[in-house]
C-alpha cells in the first residue's frame, strides 16, 4: 500500500521514455534486444542480464516491483547493458547517454 504512489510515478516516467517525443533516441530499449535480427550474436557474452524498458513497464503493470527502487535498478540495467555492448563514440551508445539524461531529469529520488 504505502509504495504504491511511488509505483504509480514509475510507470509515469517509464510511459514518457517509451514516447514518441523520444523516437528518435528511445527505439533501441523499448523492447528485448534481439541478437538474431540485430546480427549481434555475442550480445549475451556482454550482457548477463538482459533489460529494456518495455520489460519494466510490463513488470510495473503486474505489480511486480514491490519498490520504485526495484524499477529504477531496472531502468539503470537497461542503460548499464547498452553500454557494455555498444563502445563509446557509437550511435546506439549516444542514444542511451541521451535517454539516461532524460530519465535523470525525470526521477526524483
Ligand atoms: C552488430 C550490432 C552492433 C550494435 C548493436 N546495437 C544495437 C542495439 C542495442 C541496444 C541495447 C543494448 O543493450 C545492446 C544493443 N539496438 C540496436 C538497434 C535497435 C538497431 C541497431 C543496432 N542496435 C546491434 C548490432
Amino acid at each position: 500500500k504505502k509504495h504504491q504512489g511511488e509505483l504509480k510515478f514509475a510507470q509515469q516516467v517509464v510511459k514518457e521514455l517509451m514516447s514518441k517525443k523520444y523516437s528518435s533516441f528511445n527505439y533501441p530499449f523499448l523492447e528485448p534486444v534481439d541478437p538474431v535480427a540485430l546480427n549481434c550474436p555475442t550480445y549475451f557474452d556482454y550482457v548477463k542480464e538482459p533489460m529494456d524498458l518495455g520489460t519494466v513497464s510490463r513488470k510495473l503493470n503486474n505489480w511486480e516491483y514491490e519498490t520504485a527502487d526495484q524499477a529504477e535498478a531496472d531502468i539503470r540495467l537497461v542503460f548499464k547493458n547498452c553500454y557494455a555492448f555498444n563502445p563509446d563514440g557509437t550511435i546506439v551508445n549516444m542514444m542511451g547517454h541521451r535517454l539516461e539524461d532524460v530519465f535523470n531529469t525525470r526521477w526524483v529520488d
